[in-house]
């Protein structure tokens, strides 16, 4: 047994078993014949479309070899049925060179059973000996939850796939900015398109084996009385007629009655009795809470305390985590189920990069802990808006949720390239392991960046600065050559033209990157050899390179939140933009020249006593200063504050407002100061929440801040301000 653990053990490396099975007793794989001789028995309908779409005329006739597939249910050796694990959606395979059986739990076990065969004999392999498997967590996938463009139909279809052939049972449909599943339409039925569209992903959700989850947001404006309850079931009753058979209700990212959580419950129950209870085969209600994080859940509110202790046990609650963005440990799911009394339902928010959009994230899954398969009853990602590039992200949440004790997050990381480009992977992967981090944000959450190359970029700086010369030279000039071909490489790959499509602004932007780390190199040797003019002539052609990428940051990507193509921004550019700056500074001393050190950077920050928005961003585009309009709902206390603080007094030209949420405006008020401490009113016409005012005033500091003595509530659309 040892022996043949150890086999597999090798195995389970060079074999792309997704996910890596529980348990592989082998003896070695046998070599896939030509053909095969398909005995089915009970199966479903997904099970009899994969083997229809494998098993064709070309591979099967009655001399190949045997393949008897079915359940717990059909005629098996004794000795094979008692192998096959009792949880669901497990299954069991022997294989020796006479036959293969695969016996599923259940449907879905024998789907997933035929899947893994299915992976080895896309490796040429057939098993010989035992494979014993099944899902360490119940329900494994997906939430489309993210705020800006929603995933088009075509994404969906091929992330459908993606999740049948990964073992991933779970999608839920819910998009914050398709306004059929929030205000103001979610009481109205989807247009005939879009509703024949939703029928035609549920049917590849099933023959994929997708619980196709359908989310409702009403939160926003609900009205706790029986018409919006019959407004909510008769969208239920709606969308059931599509096919949808297993339903979410989201109570995030909302203010004001809708957040209360008795009656969030009795509307659960509600629809648990007369809808989930009433109707056949539909699965048990998802409900996402309105604190939904530990940061922002308030104890002595009791709202937690509330659902747990109202909600009908078969309801699942959401979770994110000790915040909003975070990462799930032991400690967080003790604390969070004994809240709710129950299993919650992790909606990990990541690779989701709504709050950082100009960056791609595109870097290993990891930092979740492998021991808390049984104290979630669900784990689903919330992925970027670039459908294709989170499948990197998504195909390492389909090992951690199938195997957790086996996860690991580089070999999948290394598997789902490959997966996304089986030609051109190395080149993906030089890209992506620069293209990880998020950047500065307001949520302080980080990803590890160009990770073998830090201590390099780290060792050249230091000596650059220290006495001019470096050691590492060829080392820094190898990594930004390697960079170079890559971006070449990707842009002409074959492999995957949607991915392509989805990161070609980054990797133009990547290509420059490389460039212009080349040539600062360049610098470097001609200021060391004292060939001026050569120095003079690449300085220039990187300033001619900034100039370009940030043209392509000014074009490219435009949103109201981080406009914009973010590229190896947490080591590569610091380095490069760190490098240059050195060199022309040594340069103009050395030669009484004064060539501009000018990098294209915003001197101003922001300036706020709120402690959710301490880390937002301020972006300065021409002359125009604008806060990174955050997502989430801000709470402003009295005397709470935010607004910018500017290099130095300048002239304020004008300040533009739109908020959102607020009835009554006036608790605002508009204040510059020179410094800090004697403020200017600003006159307001407090009516409208979208406001261009006139200033006209120097001043060096601007705010707006909550002159009532009541918490307000509001969401910042825009906050910015003209410097002239
Ligand atoms: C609304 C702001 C806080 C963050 C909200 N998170 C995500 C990250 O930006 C965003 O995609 C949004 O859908 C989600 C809400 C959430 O986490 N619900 C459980």
């Amino acid at each position: 047994l040892i022996f043949s653990l150890f086999i597999s053990l090798i195995f389970a490396q060079d074999v792309p078993l997704n996910p890596v099975p529980q348990k592989m007793e082998l003896s070695g794989f046998g070599k896939a014949p030509e053909t095969f001789k398909i005995d089915q028995q009970n199966t479903d309908k997904a099970t009899q479309h994969l083997i229809a779409s494998y098993f064709t005329s070309e591979n099967t006739n009655n001399k190949g070899l045997k393949i008897k597939i079915g359940d717990v249910k059909d005629k098996f050796p004794k000795k094979f049925l008692k192998k096959v694990p009792s949880r669901a959606e497990s299954y069991f395979i022997h294989g020796n060179d006479k036959k293969i059986t695969v016996i599923g739990r259940d449907a879905r076990g024998t789907y997933y059973g035929l899947r893994t065969l299915i992976d080895l004999l896309n490796a040429g392999k057939t098993p010989l000996g035992e494979i014993t498997d099944y899902p360490d967590v119940t329900a494994r996938g997906v939430v489309e939850g993210f705020y800006g463009t929603p995933w088009s139909f075509n994404h969906r279809m091929r992330q459908l796939d993606f999740y049948g052939a990964n073992k991933l049972n779970t999608y839920i449909y819910g998009p914050k900015d398709d306004p059929y599943h929030s205000s103001p339409n979610w009481r109205k039925p989807y247009p005939e398109e879009e509703a024949t569209q939703i029928k035609k992903l549920i049917d590849r959700a099933k023959l994929n084996e997708v619980d196709f989850v359908w989310a409702i947001h009403p939160g926003k404006d609900i009205k706790w009385n029986q018409e919006d309850r019959e407004n909510l079931l008769h969208k239920f009753e709606l969308m059931y007629d599509l096919g949808v058979r297993a339903f979410a209700v989201f109570f995030d990212d909302i203010s004001g009655e809708g957040t209360d959580p008795n009656q969030q419950a009795d509307l659960l129950n509600y629809l648990n009795e007369n809808f989930v209870q009433a109707k056949d085969g539909v699965k048990p209600l998802i409900l996402c809470p309105t604190e939904y994080n530990k940061g922002w859940s308030d104890l002595e509110g009791g709202y937690l305390k509330t659902l747990g202790k109202e909600l009908d046990e078969s309801i699942r609650i959401m979770w994110t985590g000790n915040h909003v963005i975070a990462d799930i440990d032991q400690e967080t799911m003790e604390w969070i189920n004994e809240q709710i009394q129950r299993e919650a339902f992790i909606w990990w928010n990541y690779p989701v990069s709504d709050y950082v959009r100009d960056h791609v994230l595109l870097g290993p899954a990891y930092g979740n802990e492998k021991s808390i398969a049984n104290k979630v009853s669900g784990f689903v990602s919330n992925p970027m808006e670039h459908a294709e590039a989170s499948k990197i992200a998504i195909y390492g949440v389909a090992n951690y949720t199938w195997n957790m004790e086996n996860y690991d997050p580089q070999e999948s990381w290394q598997k789902a390239l490959r997966k996304l480009m089986p030609n051109d992977h190395k080149a993906l992967e030089i890209f992506a392991r620069h293209n990880s981090d998020l950047g500065p944000n307001g949520h302080r959450y980080r990803r590890e960046e160009s990770v073998a190359f830090a201590p390099e970029a780290e060792q050249f700086l230091k000596q650059l600065k220290a006495n001019g010369k470096v050691e590492n030279l060829e080392r820094i000039r190898d990594e930004f050559n390697a960079m170079l071909e890559a971006s070449y490489v990707l842009l002409n790959s074959k492999d995957n033209q949607v991915l392509n499509k989805e990161i070609e602004p980054w990797v133009e932007q990547f290509q420059l990157t490389a460039q212009a780390g080349l040539s600062t190199l360049n610098m470097y040797s001609a200021l060391k050899e004292n060939k001026n003019e050569d120095f003079e002539q690449t300085y220039k052609a990187v300033k001619a390179m900034k100039s370009q990428m940030y043209k392509i940051d000014q074009t490219e990507n435009q949103n109201p939140y981080q406009p914009g193509i973010k590229t190896a921004s947490l080591v590569v550019t610091p380095l490069i933009d760190s490098t240059f700056v050195i060199l022309t500074k040594t340069y103009n001393k050395r030669f009484e020249r004064n060539l501009p050190l000018r990098a294209n950077y915003n001197p101003h920050q922001g300036y706020t006593n709120v402690a959710q928005l301490k880390n937002q961003n301020v972006r300065l585009k021409n002359r125009k200063l604008a806060l990174n309009p955050p997502l989430e709902v801000i709470k402003m206390e009295p005397q709470a504050y935010l607004g910018f603080e500017l290099e130095k007094s300048s002239n304020i030209k004008q300040v533009l407002l739109k908020l959102e949420g607020l009835e009554d405006f006036s608790v605002l008020n508009l204040e510059i100061s020179n410094n800090g401490t004697d403020w200017e009113e600003i006159e307001l016409n407090k009516k409208d929440n979208e406001l261009k005012v006139a200033v006209n005033k120097s001043g060096k500091f601007i705010r707006i801040i909550n002159v009532s003595n009541e918490d307000v509530a509001l969401k910042i659309k825009e906050f910015s301000a003209i410097i002239k």
